[in-house]
């Protein structure tokens, strides 16, 4: 049974409208999961007014390396986004390659996130089988895609709520 993540908090602010780019990094390593992922996240950012653009990398693994890539060109004023959502799947084999994916992808997507203050949703799938990422990549915005898209734009607006000026 599948417990059905709220998401972003569902208040007001959360739906309002939202003027961000969104870049989406797609680990492509299961295409079909990896295109059920970028559905949801798409009719995310859609419903919000968000644009967005999409970077594929071959697996989890590549994708705080590309995180890093982006935030650099664009503290060199090449490209802007207001922030990321990573998406990916990685399914348990038979060796311990498994714990190297999922710890190092999640670990330094985060670092290269906190370090360079980009609102970042995670989407990447850690899974044991096949079925369990279909049952949490499916369902277009309500499934996890949908889920680390709302994430994202909430950080966006929460990061921004302490630069609105009180007076
Ligand atoms: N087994 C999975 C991988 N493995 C590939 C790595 O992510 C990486 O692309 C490779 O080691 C080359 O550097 N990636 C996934 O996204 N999902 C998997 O299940
Ligand atoms: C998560 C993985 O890297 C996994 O797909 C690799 O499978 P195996 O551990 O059987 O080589």
């Amino acid at each position: 049974m599948i417990q059905k993540t709220p998401g972003a908090p569902r208040d007001e602010k959360s739906a309002a409208p939202i003027r961000a780019h969104i870049l989406f990094i797609e680990a492509r390593y299961y295409d079909d999961i990896a295109d059920m992922l970028i559905e949801g996240a798409i009719a995310e950012c859609k419903k919000r007014g968000a644009t967005y653009e999409r970077i594929a990398v071959p697996g989890a693994l590549e994708i705080p390396q590309v995180l890093a890539a982006a935030a650099d060109a664009r503290s060199a004023g090449r490209t802007a986004f207001d922030g990321a959502v990573a998406l990916g799947c990685v399914i348990r084999g038979e060796t311990a390659h498994y714990d190297i994916v999922c710890n190092n992808a999640n670990h330094w997507m985060m670092d290269v996130a906190m370090r360079q203050n980009i609102p970042v949703g995670n989407a990447i799938l850690t899974v044991d089988t096949r079925e369990q990422a279909v049952a949490r990549a499916e369902g277009g915005i309500t499934g996890k895609g949908g889920d680390a898209a709302r994430a994202c734009l909430r950080l966006i607006e929460a990061k921004r709520a302490f630069w609105e000026t009180t007076a």
